[in-house]
């Protein structure tokens, strides 16, 4: 089986350290975002570094632009392996602020696309005759309750519902389903949050990113390469007895 993959949400922040890392690990790649002219600029440079990157335009809430995604990838490629459900979106929402769209658009992109990336990625290993990979990204906000979080946690904790119950069903095919789930980690997503927790206090961004430091036992905020480390992991084949799992990258945030 060759080696490629696809990274959906893979122009900037952690999508991009995955599709960083997994160039350095062989894997043809399909970058997946909703803005081409970054996830093709994520691909010249590491098409310039000697590894294989493609762009695709698609927006994960939408079925029919994923399973177009995957299939233009198995096509460019002629093979397909893994998928990493990365994309995701993070509003603040305390909870009596909550409205149907905020439910609406966060569930759209953070569950829905990654069931829709599953059951493209599951066609397609079956058409090729082999099994493969779906690495999904949850988080510490899918593990714990996190206050304003209610619509983001729930999409989070829904994942790893997902990936325990895919995990079971799609074994039969050879196909594992595991989960990262990130901590905090310095990308533009948290610098977002951040602004917001700064604002409310009145202070600035960096006084803001600096809450989400106290307390964790390592005394930093992870990169998002530490989160890419063990996606490689994940997509290799030192994970291969491994599945329905949730990888919590932690620096002792968080203990479960
Ligand atoms: N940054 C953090 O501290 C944590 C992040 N995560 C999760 O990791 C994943 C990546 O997060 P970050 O890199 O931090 O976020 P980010 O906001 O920096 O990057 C997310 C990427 O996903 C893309 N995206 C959003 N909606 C999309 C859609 N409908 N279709 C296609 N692409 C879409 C964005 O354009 C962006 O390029 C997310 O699922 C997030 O929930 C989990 C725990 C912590
Ligand atoms: C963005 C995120 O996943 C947090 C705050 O845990």
């Amino acid at each position: 089986m060759t080696k490629v993959a696809l990274v959906t949400g893979a122009g900037q922040g952690i999508g991009q350290a995955i599709a960083e890392r997994l160039a350095k690990d062989g894997f043809k790649l399909a970058l997946v975002g909703r803005h081409l002219d970054k996830v093709q600029k994520v691909a010249s440079e590491i098409n310039q570094q000697g590894g294989e990157a493609i762009a695709i335009k698609a927006d994960v809430a939408k079925r029919d632009e994923v399973f177009a995604a995957v299939k233009a990838t198995k096509a460019k490629f002629g093979d397909f392996s893994v998928i990493i459900n990365n994309a995701g979106v993070a509003p603040t929402t305390p909870i009596m602020a909550v409205t149907e769209d905020d439910m609406n658009w966060t569930w759209g992109i953070n569950v829905n696309g990654v069931v829709w990336g599953t059951q493209a990625a599951t066609e397609a290993f079956k058409a090729l005759g082999h099994g493969g990979k779906i690495i999904n990204a949850t988080s510490q906000a899918g593990v714990e309750g996190n206050p304003n979080l209610t619509v983001y946690g729930s999409t989070k904790f829904a994942i790893r519902g997902i990936t325990q119950t895919t995990a079971k069903e799609l074994a039969e095919f050879g196909i594992t389903v595991n989960a990262f789930a990130p901590g905090i980690v310095k990308t533009p997503m948290m610098w977002d949050i951040a602004h917001e927790v700064g604002q409310n206090a009145g202070k600035d961004d960096e006084w803001g990113m600096a809450q989400f430091s106290n307390g964790i036992a390592l005394g930093r905020l992870s990169e998002a390469k530490d989160v890419a480390n063990v996606v490689s992991f994940l997509a290799g084949d030192d994970s291969n007895y491994i599945t329905g799992q949730t990888i919590i990258v932690d620096g002792g945030m968080v203990f479960h």
